[in-house]
């Protein structure tokens, strides 16, 4: 659906609260980022069988890719928390933003447990089911650094950011993005995770002061997305069709890229990255999404937090600096968003499916079919029928995982 005329408007950024604490450029130096959200141990199960151990953590994603794939200039923290039990500290995103550690709980964990029949997702029902099996300790508003940053991403996965620490990023932030997840998650006695309604949560009061709130096409029900457009911008994402925006008067759809899906797991997470660091090269939301879907596709081609081949980075990073309209008004550390379609989204969309192709080919190349007969996970199935059957050498990221086979 092309943007409505109204697609040209700006949005002014989250406003200020009542007992301004912050005034709007004050303190802000450079273009240094706050993420929010715990690191966490992910069990991935195909029915019954432990078929993979990783990294996880909404955290972990964002962080990767932003460090990837943002602006030379622009510097990023994390907040996260993990217990003495965590198994990822020399993974590149722990290592790079170091989590505190907390003594007396242990590191968030969660089971996913993908059908066995490799039974894909529709539109709002899960890939997967997810039990968290611990929760480690919330990240308190004290928790967060004492000084102002241009952006912030709220990312947690298991409740942890609380709404007292929301409040306090949209502070200390300029412009925060949100993923719904770490609004709406329930979590039934034996840790199945379930979704509340956004509106009866604390958080609801929030979304005025919110820039973007990113949800899943699962969530989006929950969400409310008549009524979030009304204060925010809200992003649905749509899995291999990719993602649509909405917003006060109108919405728009933005066009996804090939990928070679072995494990949908972070790619909502590095979607949100994807497009914040879009923000942060001047593109508009709407040409931002695109290097959030970019992303995300990315990240489903492989187990666990991915690793991204320098080439592929320096060839976005060149495409980027050639096509991406650099006005400042747009920029994510400016005054204003706009949702205008520029009129280089189809060339970037172009270069940036031209890179999206070369990574596939290079996959299809590098994993052979299965000697079990089955397809190779060069198939786009939608599905992690091939996860567990992948060459780890060659389809796994480094540090971030163990395959058990
Ligand atoms: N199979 C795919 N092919 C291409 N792009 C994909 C695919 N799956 C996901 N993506 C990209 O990643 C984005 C996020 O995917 P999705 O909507 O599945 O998020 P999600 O359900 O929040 O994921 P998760 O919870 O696993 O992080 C999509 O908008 C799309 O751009
Ligand atoms: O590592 C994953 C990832 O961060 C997902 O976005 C989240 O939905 C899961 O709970 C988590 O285990």
């Amino acid at each position: 659906m092309s943007p409505s005329p109204a697609s040209a408007a700006a949005m002014p950024l989250a406003a200020e609260p009542d007992d301004t604490e912050v005034e709007a450029d004050e303190g802000v130096k450079g273009i240094e980022g706050l993420v929010v959200g715990s690191y966490c141990h992910d069990v991935l199960l195909r029915g019954d069988r432990v078929v993979g151990e990783t990294l996880g953590g909404a955290a972990a994603f964002v962080s990767n890719v932003l460090d990837a794939a943002s602006p030379a200039d622009a510097t990023l923290s994390v907040v996260s928390k993990v217990g003495p039990d965590f198994a990822y500290a020399t993974a590149p995103a722990p290592a790079r933003h170091r989590p505190v550690v907390c003594a007396s709980s242990p590191t968030t964990s969660f089971h996913a447990r993908f059908s066995s029949d490799g039974g894909e997702a529709t539109a709002h029902a899960p890939d997967r089911q997810l039990r968290r099996v611990h929760a480690c300790d919330p990240i308190y508003p004290s928790d967060l650094p004492d000084r102002r940053f241009a952006y912030g991403l709220a990312v947690g996965v298991a409740g942890e950011v609380l709404p007292e620490t929301l409040d306090r990023m949209i502070r200390l932030c300029r412009a925060v993005l949100v993923d719904a997840q770490a609004l709406i998650r329930a979590f039934d006695d034996g840790g199945a995770v379930r979704h509340v309604a956004l509106e009866a949560t604390p958080y609801a009061r929030l979304l005025p002061r919110v820039a973007f709130l990113k949800a899943s096409s699962e969530e989006a029900p929950f969400v409310g997305v008549e009524v979030a457009r009304r204060r925010c911008c809200v992003i649905v994402t749509e899995g291999r069709d990719g993602c649509r925006l909405y917003w006060d008067g109108g919405e728009a759809r933005v066009a996804p890229f090939p990928a070679v899906q072995v494990d949908p797991t972070g790619a909502g997470d590095s979607f949100l990255a994807g497009f914040a660091s879009g923000l942060l090269w001047g593109l508009s939301a709407m040409d931002a999404a695109l290097l959030g879907n970019f992303f995300g596709a990315a990240a489903v081609s492989q187990v666990g937090v991915p690793t991204f081949n320098p080439k592929m980075l320096q060839a976005v990073k060149q495409i980027l600096d050639e096509k991406a309209i650099k006005r400042p008004c747009t920029r994510l550390n400016g005054n204003m968003f706009t949702f205008q379609r520029s009129n280089m989204h189809d060339v970037l969309h172009t270069s940036l499916q031209e890179v999206a192709r070369l990574i596939c080919e290079q996959k299809q190349a590098s994993c052979p079919a299965t000697d079990n007969g089955a397809s190779s996970p060069a198939t786009d199935n939608g599905d992690i029928r091939s996860l567990g059957d992948v060459n780890p050498l060659i389809c796994l990221s480094q540090d971030a995982y163990k395959i058990i086979t």
